[in-house]
């Protein structure tokens, strides 16, 4: 009786090092230009090879401008050298590059399933914390640092400290309006941002199975949140359907043969967890974060809480400077707050489906003014998809800026900012301090509630704008 995880694992292993660190099999590595350039540098300068280049995919996604027309040329200062040392480095390696201006480039975690590299049963590492995403396809996939890249790189195999398990159940259907990126929030509310430490969640259940593969990916994208080493949902025919065709995927007779493998990849009926957690689904709400960790979720209509509501996961010290560094007021409520911008995109809510959802709910509306609104697609590809269905005329029409694939203002590295102390209502996953820029206020929620919220000009609840 064996975890889906334990089955993974045991397919990798390669030797016992002692001390509960293993040797693993890597079958994938993913880089960008912000980090995995670095590391393919590092190890031609050390006068190491790529042990398997046509296992190595990288991308543009960090440090490259979102806005049309854009280049080599960066608003970030440094971003230039990245990309370029990047591209330099990819084509010396021989791995392959989706380089700006190829259609198949994007966010590494939403590329990655979108073109098949990711399959389920694999193991994946990337140098990026959210490389978790992809476990939503079954695989074993967890972000590194970049002297572990260079590892893997060189040798296609990973020391790593086995992580103990744990599975999060959720019970019954979400309700009609509640998506996976509140379902991530509340769990990160009630279980705190430390919850799954050193574990690899799977999460299961008739709410985490009845999702699409992009909503896995949302749920599974906020696991380095919950601080897990990573996340895994057990492969089903929504993933098989999702993956048939794609560019990566196995054809023909392998096709066949994988998917007979990828059927046994689930939790053996009586397999142990180190710990498992059950939650209601029908208990979920749309949520909005009022501080400065993902944990700092409420639902919407409820205020900003007391301390003694939030006191199990946080120190008054750490509540105290959230309240004052977001500026809200413990009681008061969060709907209403006015708003300066609204920011649809990054690895957490940026594919099609997203943004479908949020243009049913900006068609024929405007945002408000004196609100700054952007989407960006997840990819070039999600991009051009959208176009072919008319969702860019509706963001644009709406007063949406629409812009090319990439992290953009996900995360402010010197790059693109909101400016200082802006409030922003934010379909991402970060809501440190200064993550969207100086001093910037983020709130995280679904795209539903960033666009109801930027036509409102107010933090608003999507479920009162009628479709
Ligand atoms: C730059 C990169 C290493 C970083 C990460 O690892 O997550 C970034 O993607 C982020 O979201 O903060
Ligand atoms: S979109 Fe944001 S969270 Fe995702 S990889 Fe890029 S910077 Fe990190």
């Amino acid at each position: 009786m064996r975890t889906i995880f334990e089955k993974i694992w045991a397919e990798h292993q390669v030797a016992d090092l002692g001390g509960g660190t293993e040797l693993l099999l890597v079958d994938r590595v993913l880089l960008h230009e912000r980090t995995g350039g670095v590391a393919l540098e590092s190890l031609a300068a050390a006068g190491r090879k790529v042990m398997a280049p046509g296992q190595v995919f990288a991308t543009m996604d960090h440090v490259v401008d979102t806005l049309p027309g854009r280049g080599d040329r960066t608003i970030m200062p440094t971003g230039t050298a990245f990309i370029t040392a990047t591209r330099a480095a990819a084509r010396a390696a021989g791995i392959t590059l989706f380089d700006l201006g190829d259609p198949r480039q994007g966010i590494v975690h939403v590329i990655s399933p979108e073109q098949g590299i990711v399959l389920p049963g694999l193991t994946l590492v990337c140098p990026d914390s959210h490389t978790c995403s992809q476990g939503a396809l079954g695989a074993l996939a967890w972000g590194i640092g970049s002297t572990e890249a260079e590892h893997a790189l060189a040798t296609g195999t990973l020391r790593v400290r086995r992580p103990r398990t744990m599975r999060v159940t959720v019970n019954g259907r979400l309700a009609q309006g509640v998506t996976s990126k509140d379902l991530a929030l509340h769990i990160l509310a009630r279980h705190g941002a430390g919850g799954a430490r050193g574990h690899v969640v799977e999460y299961a259940g008739e709410a985490v199975r009845a999702l699409s593969v992009e909503g896995r990916l949302t749920l599974c994208n906020l696991a380095t949140e919950f601080a897990a080493f990573t996340a895994i949902i057990a492969p089903d025919d929504v993933v098989f359907d999702y993956l048939q065709g794609r560019p990566y995927a196995p054809k023909g007779a392998r096709w066949d043969q994988a998917v007979a493998a990828w059927r046994q990849m689930y939790s053996d009926d009586g397999a142990v967890f180190d710990r498992t957690i059950t939650l209601d689904a029908g208990a979920v709400a749309p949520m909005i974060t009022w501080g400065n960790s993902p944990q700092h979720a409420v639902p919407l209509d409820q205020p900003v809480p007391a301390f003694q509501d939030v006191a199990d996961h946080n120190t008054r010290e750490a509540y105290d400077r959230a309240l004052s560094y977001m500026a809200v007021t413990p009681g008061a409520p969060l709907v209403g707050l006015p708003i300066d911008a609204a920011f649809i995109g990054s690895c957490t809510n940026s594919r099609l489906e997203d943004l479908r959802r949020a243009a049913a709910l900006l068609r024929g509306r405007k945002v408000a003014a004196g609100v700054r609104a952007i989407c960006v697609p997840g990819s070039s590809r999600v991009k051009a998809e959208a176009e072919a269905e008319g969702l860019d005329r509706v963001f644009l029409d709406a007063g949406f800026e629409w812009r090319e694939a990439g992290c953009s203002m996900c995360f402010f590295a010197g790059g693109e900012s909101f400016g200082h102390r802006q409030r922003v209502v934010t379909s991402t996953n970060r809501n440190f301090e200064s993550r969207q820029g100086p001093e910037t206020r983020s709130h995280l929620a679904s795209p539903e509630t960033v666009a109801a919220s930027a036509v409102a000009g107010r933090l608003a609840d999507p479920r009162l704008l009628e479709v």
